[in-house]
């Protein structure tokens, strides 16, 4: 991991200074400890008292999931993972309307193969640590969560949606002429089952908030102007259990979902270059993206 993060840090080196929160937040006289520790990207704001975390995705417009992007929440995760003192993290959007809208298509467009391997082991760092975090995580889903947004989602241990109609989530993959790999389908297998994942997947469908409610997708769904304090109020039930017992069995739980890539890792990071690299996927890609520019009109 040690080499990892000095491969990220070079990269966030390389791609320049952005406006960071790093140092102490400001307070109110006799409000509780709070401290920004994100980058420029990641808007983290560390509550001490009661031990959580906001993680707040700001790559905007639309927190699509860049190597950049990806490479600051890895470290901000990492410290949060490293810190005694941060026991729960929130997961949510500063971008108006939309959580995540997954994997950055230019990231997988006319690169080159190196490029491909680089962006797809980060991908595959990103669900490992979220997935096998040792802290609670909650998602607050306030804004659209398709593809890779969803995945980040089912990472977590708890899902609350805002209930708004214009808000969909979802594997779409194949909706762009793509396949999601094993570990997004293990993952939403373990969150809503064998069947609806069947057909998810091959549908490439995308939930409104009460269809995603229905079939186990998100478990719970708020005003969206409640999504917060209802993360926060939920993050305090989940931490009255006692953290070595509720990790030993999220652990037993996830392990052999996680064995599995860690198993195939490279031949999963090989799969994606020389899938990505066909004719036939280069092709849909750009024409997902027109027709997104269309739809813009
Ligand atoms: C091969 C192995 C499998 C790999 C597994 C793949 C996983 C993935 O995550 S693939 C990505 C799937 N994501 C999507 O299908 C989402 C596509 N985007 C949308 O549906 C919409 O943009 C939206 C619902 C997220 C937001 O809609 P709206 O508010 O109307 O905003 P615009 O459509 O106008 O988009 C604004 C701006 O952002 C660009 N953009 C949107 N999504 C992405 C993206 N995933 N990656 C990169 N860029 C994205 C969009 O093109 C616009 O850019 P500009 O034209 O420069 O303004």
């Amino acid at each position: 991991m040690a080499a990892v993060a000095v491969t990220m840090v070079r990269r966030l080196l390389r791609s320049g200074p952005r406006p960071g929160l790093c140092g102490a937040g400001g307070r109110e006289p006799g409000a509780a400890p709070r401290r920004a520790i994100g980058h420029g990207r990641v808007a983290v704001e560390l509550d001490s008292s009661a031990g959580v975390a906001v993680m707040k995705m700001e790559n905007l417009p639309v927190n699509s999931l860049s190597l950049d992007f990806l490479t600051e929440f890895l470290i901000s995760l990492e410290k949060l993972e490293n810190d005694r003192g941060c026991r729960g993290v929130i997961l949510t959007s500063g971008a108006p309307k939309i959580f995540s809208a997954g994997l950055d298509i230019m990231e997988m467009y006319r690169k080159s193969t190196e490029h491909y391997a680089e962006f797809w082991k980060t991908v595959q760092e990103m669900w490992l640590r979220l997935y096998q975090s040792n802290m609670v995580t909650i998602a607050a889903i306030n804004g659209s969560s398709p593809a890779g947004g969803c995945l980040m989602a089912m990472c977590c241990d708890y899902r609350i949606m805002a209930e708004n109609p214009k808000y969909s989530i979802g594997l779409n993959e194949t909706q762009l002429g793509i396949v999601a790999p094993f570990w997004f389908k293990d993952t939403m297998v373990n969150t809503i089952g064998n069947r609806a994942t069947e057909r998810s997947l091959e549908l490439g469908l995308l939930y409104s908030p009460p269809e995603a409610h229905k079939i186990g997708l998100v478990d719970q769904l708020v005003p969206e102007e409640k999504i917060q304090s209802t993360a926060a109020a939920v993050m305090s039930q989940w931490l009255a259990i006692p953290d070595h017992a509720r990790q030993i069995t999220k652990s037993m739980m996830r392990k052999p979902t996680v064995d599995r890539l860690l198993a195939h890792r490279e031949s999963d990071i090989q799969n994606f270059v020389s899938f990505i690299t066909k004719d036939a996927i280069q092709k849909s890609l750009h024409m997902y993206m027109e027709m997104l520019k269309q739809r813009r009109g």
